[in-house]
């Protein structure tokens, strides 16, 4: 069986290479095709002997997940839906939006970590059947490789935000950034990892001196409402996850933010407001408030447009650094894990 290539280390392929004969420089000049060059197919490393590109196709792959289907809305959200070998579907979302309010427009990635979830969140579609596998570390890098265009990644911004929570896929999702920032040299303030609160997880993030931003997906901002709409509340209430935020932005330096779903009646009154406005302050973080896009077979709701600013005035008010998000992409399913179910659904009902 050929490994994966971005499982090896330099030292390991030039002590392989070197083994098999070849020139000590030629690990480099490989090194530099797929992580400089960022040509993912050895036969197309031209400076590369033709024995030496065999040997590399023999041995070693790159595995790139080929777009299965690629459906693009009217507000430039393209999402991707891909197959794994063993047939499982994940997806990858290409936004175009501003950073903050009145910047220019960034293009961003959103990348995913598991097939399914296990976190039962009742509001998102990932969860809907269960959680199927991790994905390794090959398969979360192998995510970006079909947005290159003349040598250079075609966004400016990776989110792991897409099917499945990065810290219950610790060691994978960890290593796959570290390979996207050392070897393809992607800024870590250009990769934001969101995750709906495995504290524990935050812990060991903040120890190890993790240098890329974070996000925690609140939701709600007492016990009470966060437990109704995520069980991970259970395992990690606000009083175990506020403080290891705190220590994970201590240690990272830079502003955490907490996302924020509207949900009418759910999340969205003012003493949410209130109680939002004080965690956001205490931890020094932006929230980013998102309108609830809709899910086949769940019955939530978004407030309306009025309620909506209501709430982010409330926080303004308060002093909070906020951004109210227009949704995006919502005319393609792009409620988190939803093209991955309707493709599951109809490989299901075509065979
Ligand atoms: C799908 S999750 C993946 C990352 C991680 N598991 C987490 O929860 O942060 C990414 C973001 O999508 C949000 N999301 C899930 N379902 C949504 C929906 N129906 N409408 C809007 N946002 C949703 C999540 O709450 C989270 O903030
Ligand atoms: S919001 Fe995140 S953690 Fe919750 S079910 Fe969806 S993917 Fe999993």
């Amino acid at each position: 069986m050929k490994r994966g290539f971005f499982l090896l280390e330099f030292d390991e392929l030039a002590e392989i290479l070197s083994s098999a004969g070849f020139r000590a420089f030629r690990a480099k000049q490989v090194w530099e095709g797929v992580y400089k060059k960022k040509i993912f197919s050895f036969s197309e490393i031209t400076n590369l002997p033709a024995d030496l590109r065999k040997f590399l196709s023999d041995n070693f792959e790159i595995k790139t997940a080929l777009p299965q289907r690629k459906r693009t809305s009217l507000d430039d959200t393209g999402k991707y839906l891909f197959e794994l070998s063993d047939g499982y579907f994940i997806e990858s979302v290409l936004l175009e939006a501003p950073e903050g309010e009145g910047d220019e427009l960034r293009k961003t990635l959103c990348i995913s970590t598991q097939v399914g979830c296990a976190q039962g969140c009742r509001f998102c579609a990932s969860t809907m059947r269960g959680f199927k596998r991790n994905l390794d570390s090959s398969e979360i890098v192998s995510q970006l490789l079909p947005f290159v265009k003349n040598g250079e990644f075609e966004f400016e911004n990776i989110v792991v935000m897409g099917m499945g929570e990065p810290l219950a896929n610790f060691e994978n999702v960890v290593k796959a950034l570290y390979i996207i920032k050392d070897r393809f040299g992607f800024g870590a303030r250009r990769i934001t990892l969101s995750t709906c609160g495995i504290a524990d997880k935050l812990k060991e993030l903040a120890e190890m001196k993790f240098p890329f931003r974070l996000a925690i997906s609140l939701h709600g901002a007492s016990n009470d409402v966060r437990e109704k709409i995520m069980p991970v509340n259970k395992r990690f209430p606000l009083e175990v996850l506020l403080p290891a935020a705190k220590a994970f932005a201590k240690s990272n330096g830079r502003m955490i933010t907490l996302e924020y779903i509207l949900i009418d009646k759910v999340n969205d009154s003012f003493s949410d407001a209130k109680l939002l406005s004080d965690i956001a302050n205490s931890l020094h973080a932006h929230v980013n408030l998102i309108p609830y896009n809709r899910v086949e077979g769940l019955d939530w709701k978004r407030p309306s447009s009025d309620r909506r600013k209501a709430f982010f005035n409330a926080l303004k008010s308060k002093g909070v650094s906020c951004t109210l998000r227009r949704e995006k992409g919502s005319d393609i399913e792009a409620a988190c894990g939803q093209l991955a179910l309707i493709a599951e659904r109809q490989k299901l009902e075509n065979m």
